[in-house]
């Protein structure tokens, strides 16, 4: 319970609003109780005047006084009528203030958690699968919401009904209150016994509809290689058995359901009986009249609604309660990297990586050791090695998605920790290896990284990465969606709109991770040479598998293990017969065999 206390700030922020909606809730509920009491005197009218009507059996005026006692029981009638209209109107009120709060904190919530879930580093997401993610921000908000919410209306409004309720039933009679209101605990007990069940089973049901959703959504995906293997029937009798076992447990929970509101009814009846019986008792006695006995059957079901519901909320908050931990497990999980001294100077581009080490945190494989090199403003430095060699973690420590284990790494002569995120990364353009496309159209994705653009900085960025005429070539062209609803682009495609979407930043720093794997070599050279122009004074980090790629570089790395066993230019390499030299020789070879 305790983790819902982090929803107060919320219910501070709409104090009045929710103060307004006590107040609804206060005068619907005196509305609902006043037309027992008009029951009250309305059946105390007609027992009394009955005998009168009698006693006129054989004269004329028996008429008239039909008449009136008809017109009076009519005009009570009507003022239940208008209690209940009246009570109707402050209910809308009352949902339109609480509920309406309930849509706000919701609305608050769901951004406060967006807002921090990208202060958090690459760390954080490795760490946590996107559905936990997702379903934080979608399922456990809306199970808060219903706290804060229904939940909470339910709450005040039974409180306030039991309290006005209860204290009119006692300042009547107090023995009949106590009777009529004794099977009302067994009714709690067993509502929150039931309640639990319920949950349980509904939950249970929602687990085996996840499956079913999940196995259809995979067969309908996969309906190519169902259909080429010919395995509809084998499938269909998956499908079966699934659906079966979602059958199975919802008969469950109606079992249940069906069991549980006779019982409530049948208490109910209990209460009315009691309520009846020792109210005639009472009744002899002169202590009430019957007229009290009306009003309180009319209480009793006036309660066992809110009475039931108060299982109901009782579950609920439980529910919030665990997703609210859920949620406040993300909220205080801290942003690792943030910046020592907010610095926000525009960035040159000279790169110094001085003995660093790195260790991913997650798994402890240490795939940066003693690094060493600079990459001056305006160089072209390029990375090459084996597959695992911690390539990328380079590019990764430069655009400070993780910060080094040991060792430091300099931007212009200042630790990469002194400048804000925002200054550093906006000197940079990144092109990952795996490309991301988001389902929008290919000028959006180009230039997702600036906020302001025109459209000929596309189309030159476009052309710079040798894609302009590719996107040209759709309908659409820049205008082409991509991604579900749109086209689909090939792999070389994709890559190059990757590489403009970063030349579009017009960067001091650029990096390349392997990202041309996928594009012939002439494009290749192509792509590089227009770089060299774009990147003229500024920094091009490269890396890459393909000697070929990298051969013009002012400066080579080879990695392997995650040390630099060779450093030098192409030529340089050459001449060493080394590790660069094997891999240009096999390279070569390839290429021969491929020709040939
Ligand atoms: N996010 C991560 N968490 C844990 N370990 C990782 C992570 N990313 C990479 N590694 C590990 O770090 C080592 C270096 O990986 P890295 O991706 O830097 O290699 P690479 O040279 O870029 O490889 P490739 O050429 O295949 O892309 C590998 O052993 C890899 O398993």
């Amino acid at each position: 319970m305790k983790e819902l206390k982090h929803l107060n700030k919320y219910f501070y922020k709409y104090r009045y609003r929710l103060v307004l909606g006590f107040i609804f809730v206060t005068i619907s509920n005196f509305f609902g109780v006043i037309p027992a009491k008009i029951i009250r005197i309305a059946f105390n009218l007609v027992s009394e005047n009955i005998t009168l009507y009698k006693l006129y059996a054989d004269f004329g005026s028996q008429k008239g006084i039909y008449s009136i006692f008809s017109k009076t029981v009519l005009i009570f009638g009507l003022t239940v009528l208008l209690m209940a209209l009246l009570r109707g109107v402050f209910l809308f009120f009352m949902r339109q203030t609480i509920i309406v709060v309930s849509r706000l904190i919701e609305y608050d919530i769901k951004n406060d958690i967006y807002a921090h879930y990208q202060d958090l580093s690459l760390a954080f997401y490795r760490r946590n699968n996107t559905g936990d993610l997702m379903n934080r921000i979608t399922e456990d908000v809306s199970r808060v919401r219903m706290y804060v919410g229904p939940a909470l209306m339910y709450l005040i409004n039974t409180i306030v009904l039991f309290l006005m309720v209860i204290s009119t039933m006692v300042s009547i009679n107090l023995k009949l209150t106590v009777y009529s209101l004794l099977p009302l605990p067994i009714m709690a007990v067993i509502i929150y016994y039931v309640n639990s069940i319920i949950h349980r089973k509904s939950e249970h049901i929602q687990e085996q509809l996840s499956n079913l959703s999940t196995f259809t959504q995979e067969t309908f995906s996969g309906m190519r290689l169902l259909k080429a293997y010919g395995r509809e029937e084998q499938i269909q009798r998956d499908f079966e058995v699934q659906s079966e076992e979602y059958k199975r447990r919802s008969m469950n929970l109606a079992r249940v359901q069906a069991f549980f509101y006779p019982t409530v009814l049948l208490l109910v009846g209990i209460s009315v009986i009691l309520t009846v019986y020792i109210g005639g008792v009472e009744v002899k006695s002169g202590n009430i009249t019957p007229g009290n006995i009306a009003e309180f059957i009319v209480y009793i079901n006036q309660l066992t609604f809110p009475m039931m519901s108060l299982g109901w909320v009782t579950s609920l908050i439980q529910r919030a309660s665990a997703s609210q931990k859920r949620i406040n497990d993300f909220m205080h999980t801290r942003p690792e990297i943030v910046s020592t001294e907010n610095l926000k100077i525009k960035i040159q581009g000279r790169i110094e990586f001085r003995n660093v080490n790195f260790t991913y945190p997650d798994t402890g494989i240490q795939a940066l050791k003693n690094i060493s090199f600079t990459a001056e403003q305006g160089e072209f430095v390029a990375i090459i090695g084996r597959t695992g060699s911690g390539k990328s973690t380079i590019a990764n420590l430069i655009a400070r998605m993780y910060d080094a284990t040991a060792g430091e790494l300099l931007i212009d002569n200042r630790n990469i920790r002194n400048y804000t995120t925002e200054s550093l990364r906006s000197a940079m353009g990144f092109v990952p290896q795996e490309v991301f496309l988001f389902s929008d159209k290919i000028s959006n994705n180009i230039a997702f990284g600036v906020d302001r653009f025109e459209k000929e900085e596309v189309y030159e960025a476009a052309r710079n990465a040798v894609v302009y005429d590719n996107i040209m070539a759709f309908p659409k062209g820049f205008e082409t969606t991509i991604g579900e609803r749109g086209i689909t682009l090939s792999g070389g495609q994709k890559q190059r709109v990757s590489i403009a979407r970063a030349i579009i930043k017009k960067p001091q720093i650029i990096i390349f991770d392997d990202c041309l794997s996928a594009v012939d070599t002439k494009t290749e050279e192509e792509i590089l040479s227009n770089l060299g122009k774009v990147m003229i004074g500024k920094t091009s980090i490269i890396i890459s598998h393909r000697v070929s790629t990298i051969k013009n570089a002012t400066k080579i790395l080879v990695l392997d293990k995650g040390e630099i066993i060779e450093t030098g230019t192409h030529e340089q390499l050459i001449e060493k017969k080394g590790t660069y030299f094997d891999l240009y020789e096999k390279q070569l070879l390839e290429e021969e065999q491929l020709l040939n």
